[in-house]
């Protein structure tokens, strides 16, 4: 579905991506990883058309993107969550307000600033709610919804992004550490979450440090340290590979 063609990135004189490539294919769930600073977070971008690269291809569905504005690659169906992004909380918007501005594909390729009332039209609105009621139902979020979005705990407020991420009806799903923060019985809830996603056929491809995680929910791993591809494979695979285990040596978030 998605093909990375020998992707490097320069920040001035460093090559924050060196040569990078692989696959991924539809309907599966893969991840990114590697140590602080291996150059995830700037792939990510590429792929989502925050960064251009400096050289290589991004191949989706046949379609070149490569160097495409972010919202170009929203509405081909590449939909991205952002490392940290707080939800609109203020003002009392609630989880329903959050999931309403979700369904436009410009507010997740970050090009909308104004008021939620202003970011769909009237026609819209009720296909952007029934929308919203099937993702909440999904995602476990039903309960929540007419809540206001800052009384949410840390483990809804992860499942809010995500199931506004579906709002925007995604092929692909570029995740920014979604288990950041969560505690154990939150991560195995997003672990649930994730696969029912992929049984939804959407692909999805995800940065994140929690090896449990990863391990569990992925159908394959790349693992990239110093800008460069160290390794792909499953997570069997990646579990015992030596040039891994190297790469992860004195990295607190490895214990697993
Ligand atoms: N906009 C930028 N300008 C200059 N250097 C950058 C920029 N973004 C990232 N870098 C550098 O590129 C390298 C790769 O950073 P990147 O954020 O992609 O790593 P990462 O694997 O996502 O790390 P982490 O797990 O800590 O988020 C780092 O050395 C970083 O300092």
């Amino acid at each position: 579905m998605l093909q990375v063609q020998k992707i490097s990135k320069m920040f001035g004189g460093l090559k924050a991506v060196d040569q990078v490539s692989f696959d991924i294919k539809k309907g599966s769930i893969k991840a990114l990883i590697g140590p602080n600073g291996a150059g995830k977070t700037t792939m990510f971008n590429i792929i989502s058309g925050n960064f251009a690269p400096t050289e290589g291809q991004v191949i989706f569905e046949d379609r070149a993107i490569t160097g495409r504005k972010p919202h170009q690659i929203a509405h081909y169906g590449i939909i991205r969550t952002f490392q940290g992004v707080k939800m609109f909380d203020s003002n009392g918007f609630t989880v329903l307000d959050n999931l309403l501005v979700g369904y436009d594909k410009r507010f997740q390729a970050g090009m909308l600033r104004s008021s939620i009332r202003s970011m769909i039209s009237r026609k819209e609105e009720q296909e952007a709610l029934e929308e919203a009621h099937r993702v909440s139902g999904q995602i476990g979020l039903s309960d929540w919804l007419h809540a206001p979005a800052s009384e949410l705990p840390c483990g809804y407020q992860r499942l809010l992004e995500l199931a506004r991420a579906l709002m925007a009806k995604p092929r692909m799903l570029l995740l920014d550490e979604p288990a950041a923060g969560l505690n154990d019985s939150e991560t195995k809830r997003l672990v649930g979450v994730l696969r029912e996603i992929r049984q939804m056929g959407i692909t999805i491809l995800l940065v994140e440090h929690h090896m449990g995680l990863v391990m569990e929910v992925s159908d394959d791993i790349v693992v990239m340290n110093n800008g460069k591809k160290i390794a792909e494979g499953s997570p069997e695979d990646i579990n015992r590979n030596r040039d891994v285990i190297q790469a992860y040596m004195g990295e607190e978030d490895i214990s697993a």
